[in-house]
Order: structure tokens, then C-alpha cells, then sequence
């Protein structure tokens, strides 16, 4: 779809996919145990030649090297992790449609998003233990990550819709900098409730035991569905809103 036919219900859609990716990339993530040391400077501080920092940092930080050679940050709907010394890209540029306003390339939390994944989402949906699978596990954080970080700051398209569908409410708030009166115009309860509870089903129907003979799941999931609502409610969507009221603060520079 051409990006200047963006409406809130084509943005909404794009989200409720990416449910999807964020669900299966949790119930990925929960099949290792915590495996603490990935996350440690320690395990690796010494052994990986003029790299500071844990193993996952070392694997999302090489990885995103090629990926921004092939081009992926070009597209305004991905975030690096680690944009400091990113090579150039090196593939023939793609005209993206420019739908947001130009500032919103300044906008990239995924330092928060990385520490609220690491500090306090992972011990929610992952169990504790070691098997020392550590280079696997961090794959599947970074797989985690940016699922997250693309879901998140989604909220750019979504606060630039919003802002088309009524400059007229938005923009005094906007001027006057009110982040609290643009939290409130841009929040729909109704649709944070119904996430919530979607999330909670696909979790269900994604995370269960698929058996030929429909007895194997005895309400035990891969994923907690409840767990998976909660991450929603206290993380997801919050920072989702967060990203929409940076790039609301934005739209008129
Ligand atoms: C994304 C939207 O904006 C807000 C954030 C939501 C979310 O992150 O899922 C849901 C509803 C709104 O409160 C939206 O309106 O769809």
C-alpha cells in the first residue's frame, strides 16, 4: 500500500501483524531458560578482541552491521540498536515514501527499549535455570528486540495519521510543549482493552501444544497468555505512546 494512504485503521492493522511476530518471537525466547551470563560483561569481557560488554550487545552489535550495508536502516521503519559506527549502506538506495515529517528520523529509544526488555520483561515470560545456550539465546533476544522496536516505534506512523485525521486538536498542545494533554487525545482506551485481550487469545492459540488427538495442552502454554497481556499493558503500548508524543512534539519544527 502506497504510504500516503495511511489511515488509523491501516496503521492499527499493520500493529495487530506484528502482534503476531512479537508473540512467536517470545515463545522462541521462552524456550532457553534465563542463561544469565549473555547478559553479563563478565562471561566474555577478555575473550572477544577490543569489545566491551555483554554477548548479547556483541551479537544485536554484529549483526547490525551487515544489515545496515544491505540497507535496512534506510527504510524509516527500522531502528538500530547500536547506530554509533554503522557502516553506509552499499545496495542502490529505495525511494521509501516520505509519509512522516523529517524530524522523526531523530527519534530512536531503543536504549529504553533494550533496558526495559533486559531488566524487566525477559524474568517475566522466561524461566529461570542455565543450559548454556547463550549464543542461541541471544539470537532469540535479538530477534525479541526488534520485533519490539519496530512495533514501538510504529507509534510515528501512528501519531502522523492521527495528527492528518485532526491538526486542529493537536496543534496547541503541540505548541504549548503539553505532552499530558497529547498522551490524553491520542490515548483510545477501548482499543488498549481489546490489544490486551487479543494478545492474550493469540498466546493461547499460538503457545499450545498441538497434539493429533486435541489432549496435550492441559491450559499449559509456551508463553503465559496473561504474561503476554501484562507486557502489553505496562511496557508495549506505554512506550508506543511515548514514541507518539516525541514525534507529536516534533510535527511542527
Ligand atoms: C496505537 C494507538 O495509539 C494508542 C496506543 C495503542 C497501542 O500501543 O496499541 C493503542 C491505542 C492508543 O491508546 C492506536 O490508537 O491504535
Amino acid at each position: 500500500m502506497a504510504k500516503n494512504s495511511l489511515t488509523l485503521e491501516s496503521v492499527r492493522h499493520s500493529l495487530i501483524r506484528q502482534e503476531d511476530s512479537i508473540i512467536f518471537s517470545l515463545i522462541e525466547r521462552a524456550h532457553f531458560p534465563i542463561n544469565s551470563p549473555t547478559y553479563s560483561q563478565s562471561y566474555v569481557s577478555n575473550s572477544i578482541p577490543a569489545f566491551s560488554g555483554s554477548l548479547l550487545r556483541f551479537v544485536v552489535k554484529e549483526t547490525e552491521a551487515p544489515l545496515a550495508k544491505a540497507g535496512r536502516y534506510a527504510n524509516p521503519e527500522e531502528h538500530p540498536f547500536f547506530p554509533e559506527d554503522l557502516p553506509p549502506s552499499v545496495v542502490p538506495p529505495h525511494n521509501f515514501a516520505k509519509f512522516l515529517h523529517p524530524p522523526a528520523a531523530s527519534i530512536n529509544i531503543n536504549q529504553d527499549i533494550w533496558d526495559t526488555y533486559i531488566n524487566k520483561l525477559l524474568q517475566l515470560f522466561v524461566a529461570p535455570g542455565d543450559d548454556g545456550n547463550y549464543a542461541s539465546t541471544a539470537a532469540s533476544d535479538l530477534v525479541c528486540l526488534q520485533a519490539l522496536s519496530r512495533r514501538i516505534h510504529y507509534g510515528k506512523l501512528v501519531a502522523e495519521v492521527k495528527f492528518r485525521e485532526s491538526p486542529q486538536e493537536y496543534e496547541p498542545a503541540i505548541r504549548a510543549k503539553d505532552r499530558d494533554t497529547l498522551m490524553k487525545l491520542l490515548t483510545f482506551e477501548k482499543v488498549e482493552e481489546a490489544v490486551m485481550k487479543r494478545v492474550a487469545k493469540k498466546a493461547m492459540m499460538f503457545g499450545q501444544e498441538v497434539t493429533l488427538n486435541n489432549d496435550g495442552n492441559h491450559g499449559k502454554y509456551k508463553v503465559d497468555p496473561s504474561v503476554v497481556s501484562r507486557l502489553y499493558g505496562d511496557w508495549i503500548m506505554p512506550l508506543t505512546k511515548h514514541v507518539e508524543v516525541e514525534y507529536l512534539l516534533r510535527r511542527l519544527d
